[in-house]
Order: C-alpha cells, then structure tokens, then sequence
C-alpha cells in the first residue's frame, strides 16, 4: 500500500508513469537483462516521490522504444497534449537499439532509487558521486554541476547518444542543487560537431523517416537550452563546430581558450543554420556578420568570436583551466534564487519566439538532409575525400 497512482499504472499509454533518465552506464551495465528491465518497471513502482513530467515522459518513451523500437504510432491531434508529448519524446529516440533503450531504463530507474533513498543525507555543497553516462563525464562539485563532452577520440562529435544524454544531464542539473551549470569538452577540442556517422543510415533507405526523426531529435535538443533555468555557461576549451558554435548563442556566458576556433560550415555540408543561431547570431553580430559564418562558412578565431560578441572572455591556454574555474566557482557563491530569476526575467522575453525559430530551422534542415548536397558533403567526408 501506499505507492502512488502514477507509479502503478500499468499500461503507459494511459498515464505517463515511467520515471526520468539518469544514466549509470558503466560498461557492465550496458548489458541489462530481461529480468533486469521488468525489476526496473517494479521498483518504479516504489518510488516514494513522483519524479515529475520531464521524468516521466523520458521513462515511458524509453519503456516504449524498449518494447516496442522506434515510435511506430501516427502523431496525434495538436489538441491532444499529453498524447502528443508522449508522442514527441517517444519518436525523439530515433532509432536508439531496443538494447540501449532498455538499459537506458534500467539506469534511470536505478538512480531514481538510489537518489530518493539517500535524498536528505546528502550535505549541503557535498560533493555527489558522478553518474556514469556513455559519452559525458557529469560531476557536481563547488555548486557547480559540470557536463564534459567525452569522446576525446572522436573530436567530441555528438551522436545520438551524445544528444540523449546531453538533454538527460541539463535535465538532472536543472532539478540539483547546483548554481551554475557548465558545459565542456574532453581532450584538445569542444566538439566537432553533429557526428556525420549520424548521416550513415540516410544510405540504407528510409531516408525521410530518418530525416524526421533527427529533426525531431535536434528540436528537442536545442529546446532543452532554450528552456534552461540555471546559468550555464561553455568552457570552449578547444575548435568548436557546427551545433556545438551555434548553440553558444543560447548560453548566459562562453569562456574559451585563445587556442579554439568557432567554424559554421553549413553551407559546404549543404545544410541550414541550427540551434536558434539564425536568430541569435544576427542579433549578438550583426547581421553581416552572422551571414559570413552561417552562410559563407567563415572560420573565427577566439578573439574575433569575442569581438563580435559571441564569446564573453578568451584566456591563454596555458591558464584557461585555473582562470576560468577560479571565477566559476566565485559565482557560484552568488544567490542561487537571484541568479535564477535573473536569468528568468532575460529568457521569458524571448522565450516563445526561440522555441519557434527552433521549429522552424528543424523543418527546413529535416528537408536540407535529403538534399544532394548534404548527401554528398557527408558521404565525402565519410569516405575521407574532404575535411573541413
Ligand atoms: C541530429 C541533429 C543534427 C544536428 C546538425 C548539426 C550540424 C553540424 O553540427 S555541422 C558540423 C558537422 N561537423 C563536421 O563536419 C566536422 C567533420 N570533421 C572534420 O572535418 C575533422 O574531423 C576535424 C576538422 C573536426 C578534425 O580534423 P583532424 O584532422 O584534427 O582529426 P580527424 O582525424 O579528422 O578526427 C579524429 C577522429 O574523429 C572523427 N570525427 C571528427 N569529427 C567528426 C564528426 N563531426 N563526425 C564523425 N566523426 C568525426 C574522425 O573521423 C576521426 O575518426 P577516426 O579516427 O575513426 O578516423
């Protein structure tokens, strides 16, 4: 007795009853069982405190492309909110494997146990032990909850699993009780960008419902940065590319080493401007400026990006780190609250009108991704024949 209602709802197509996405995706346990997953659904139903819509959304359309693969249902009715949401978060998973779906599930479930048990003996300020994500090292520390792009390997190219456990931890960072949040990257770059393995499905048909499924996949993306409550700030401690540049335009502040480079080639990949920049960039730039990133694809180098405003400050390499976690952690001591309301009363103003610039640079990308010349950027990089 005692378990909540939506925690004992059985069909999630009901009721959105399935809790959040907190990953501990150590590589052991990237082998959840059968048995694992139905342990997951009952302890769900255990948890004391109900984990909120985001949670559950997250949890059920995990359960569902666990069960069921990718979203194979028609979209229901604008009217139909909750449906749609569930709808959205579901076909956002894209073709995420059964597999990691399931054990996605099993992870979030499991953190969401082991938070609600030890919630109230953590100490204020307490250092909390990082989650294990597949591609991300998250850690919380001095109030301030850091998310590292770890595939050093690889540039820090976002894949779709990238993406996923990026809006996971914002997500997480948004409920903890840190004060700033910063997004960095591992190894000598940022990011190189939307990882162009994302493309190598187009080849193997299904093409549109590939292309609809990413556009869905970056919309929600970009709007977890739109909607983002804290301050978060980018250590660009390295080149970025492409989404990793464009979103910068929808921090509160960019710290970057004079080593990085800000690179927007999306006219050379045949594609469109992402991540609200269309928006943003004219307005921090001018628009003569934005033009010579987003559309001729003009490189900048760190202190031309702070010369035009889309980086707040450049250090030398050789004392980035020290410097900028120094003033990190100094506004970290700031009142949360303030900081937060702060940061409200600057978004709210123009909150609606990204999350529409956002839907409307998707649509035209989802349509630039079956272009000739998108297909044939990508599969010349993939075939090594062109670099950036
Ligand atoms: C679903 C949402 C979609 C959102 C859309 C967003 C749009 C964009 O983000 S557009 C930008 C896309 N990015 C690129 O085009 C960058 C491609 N990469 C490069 O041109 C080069 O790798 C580099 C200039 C970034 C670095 O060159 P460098 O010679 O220093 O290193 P490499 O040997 O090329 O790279 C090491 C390793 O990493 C792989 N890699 C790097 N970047 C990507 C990437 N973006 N996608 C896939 N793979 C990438 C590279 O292939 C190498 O792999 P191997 O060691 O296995 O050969």
């Amino acid at each position: 007795h005692g378990s909540p209602a939506w925690a004992t709802e059985r069909d999630p197509l009901q009721v959105i009853n399935f809790p959040v996405v907190q990953l501990h995706m150590s590589l052991m346990a990237m082998r959840a069982s059968q048995k694992d997953f139905e342990n997951a659904m009952n302890q769900v139903k255990l948890l004391k405190k109900d984990p909120g819509n985001e949670v559950k959304l997250k949890l059920y359309a995990l359960y569902k492309q666990a069960t069921e693969g990718p979203c194979n249902t028609p979209k229901p009715g604008v009217f139909d909110l909750i449906s749609k949401a569930k709808w959205d978060t579901w076909s956002a998973l894209g073709s995420l494997p059964k597999e990691t779906a399931r054990q996605n599930y099993v992870d979030l479930v499991s953190s969401l146990s082991s938070s609600s048990k030890s919630s109230g003996q953590v100490e204020p300020g307490a250092d909390r032990k990082p989650p294990g994500y597949e591609t991300l090292v998250v850690t919380s520390e001095d109030g301030i909850t850091k998310i590292m792009l770890n595939r050093p390997t690889k540039k820090n190219a976002m894949n779709r699993q990238m993406y996923h456990e990026i809006m996971l931890a914002l997500e997480a960072a948004s409920k903890d009780d840190s004060r700033i949040t910063v997004i960095t990257g591992n190894g000598d770059y940022y990011s190189s960008g939307n990882d162009l393995t994302n493309f190598t499905d187009m080849a193997s048909g299904k093409v549109e419902e590939l292309a609809k499924n990413s556009a869905i996949l970056l919309r929600n993306f970009v709007g977890c940065f739109i909607d983002f409550p804290k301050p978060l700030v980018a250590v660009v401690n390295g080149p970025a590319v492409g989404i990793s540049v464009t979103t910068l335009g929808l921090f509160d502040a960019v710290y970057s080493t004079d080593r990085a480079t800000f690179h927007t080639p999306f006219s050379h990949l045949g594609q469109s401007p992402e991540g609200c920049s269309s928006y943003t960039f004219p307005r921090i730039m001018s628009p003569s400026k934005a033009t010579e990133m987003l559309i001729f694809g003009k490189k900048l180098t760190a202190r031309e990006a702070c010369a035009q405003g889309l980086v707040t400050e450049v250090f030398p390499d050789s004392t980035f780190q020290k410097e900028v976690w120094t003033r990190l952690k100094a506004y970290a001591k700031l009142p949360p609250n303030a900081m937060r309301i702060s940061k409200e009363v600057i978004r709210n103003k123009e909150k609606e009108k990204l999350h529409a610039i956002n839907a409307e640079e998707c649509s035209v990308l989802q349509e630039r991704w079956l272009s000739d010349e998108c297909m044939n950027a990508v599969m010349n990089f993939l075939s090594r024949k062109a670099k950036l």
